[in-house]
C-alpha cells in the first residue's frame, strides 16, 4: 500500500490554499479548478453529496490527469462512497468529521485522508487513527484562537482551516497556527482567487 503518511505535506506544504468545488454543474466545478490550478492553489476538492457531485467529481479528476494536478472528494461519510470516489480516480478524501470506518476505508482504498475536527476530542482521536493531517470545521465559528490554543497540546498536528475562508480572513488562521485554509463559497468571487494565491 502506498505510503500515505506525508500526502498533505506534498499537496498542501508548500501551497497551503485548497479549493473546494461544492455543489457546482460539472462544467463550472472544472472551469473553477482550471482556475484554481493557474492560480498555483494546492489541491482541489469536490464534495460528492449527490450524484452531481459524483459527476463533477469525474470531470474533474479528467482535467487534472490532463495537467498533473491531484483531486481529492469532500463529504465522504460512508466507506461505501469511499470506494465510490477511489473508482472515480480521486486521489483523497475529506471528511466533515473523524470516523474510523471512513478512515480506514480511505487508507485501505489507498487514498489520503482528511477528518473533520471541532474539539481535541476529534484531534485526539485523528492522532489515534494515525492521521496527522486534519480539517478543523467550520474554522470561522472556531476562530483564530482555537488554532493557536490547539498548537500546545498538538504541536505535530497540521490543520486545514475550512468553513467561512475568504481572501479577507486566511491569513489570519495561518498566522493563528493553521498549516493551510480551504475556500468553498468565497472561490465564487474570481478575485479572490487571486488575493489567495498570493498566499501560496
Ligand atoms: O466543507 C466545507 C465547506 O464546503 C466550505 O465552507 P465555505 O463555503 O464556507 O468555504
Amino acid at each position: 500500500m502506498a505510503d500515505l503518511t506525508d500526502y498533505f505535506d506534498r499537496t498542501l506544504g508548500g501551497a497551503p490554499v485548497m479549493a473546494i468545488l461544492r455543489g457546482l454543474p460539472p462544467a463550472r466545478t472544472v472551469e473553477l479548478a482550471e482556475r484554481a490550478w493557474d492560480s498555483g492553489l494546492g489541491a482541489v476538492e469536490v464534495p460528492v453529496q449527490d450524484a452531481e457531485g459524483l459527476e463533477s467529481l469525474h470531470r474533474t479528476v479528467e482535467a487534472g490527469r490532463r495537467r498533473g494536478r491531484p483531486v481529492g472528494a469532500g463529504t465522504v461519510v460512508t466507506a461505501d462512497l469511499v470506494r465510490q470516489v477511489a473508482a472515480a480516480g480521486a486521489e483523497f478524501t475529506v471528511a466533515p468529521g473523524t470516523d474510523p470506518r471512513v478512515a480506514a476505508a480511505s487508507a485501505a482504498a489507498g487514498l489520503a485522508h482528511l477528518p473533520g475536527v471541532a474539539t481535541a476530542s476529534d484531534v485526539q482521536q485523528a492522532v489515534s487513527l494515525g492521521l496527522t493531517w486534519v480539517k478543523a470545521f467550520p474554522a470561522s465559528v472556531l476562530g483564530p484562537d482555537w488554532f493557536r490554543a490547539m498548537r500546545g497540546p498538538f504541536p505535530r498536528v497540521r490543520f486545514v482551516a475550512t468553513g467561512g475562508i475568504d481572501s479577507a480572513n486566511a491569513a489570519d488562521y495561518l498566522a493563528a497556527g493553521a498549516s493551510a485554509v480551504a475556500v468553498g463559497s468565497a472561490l465564487e468571487d474570481l478575485a479572490a482567487v487571486d488575493r489567495l494565491a498570493a498566499l501560496v
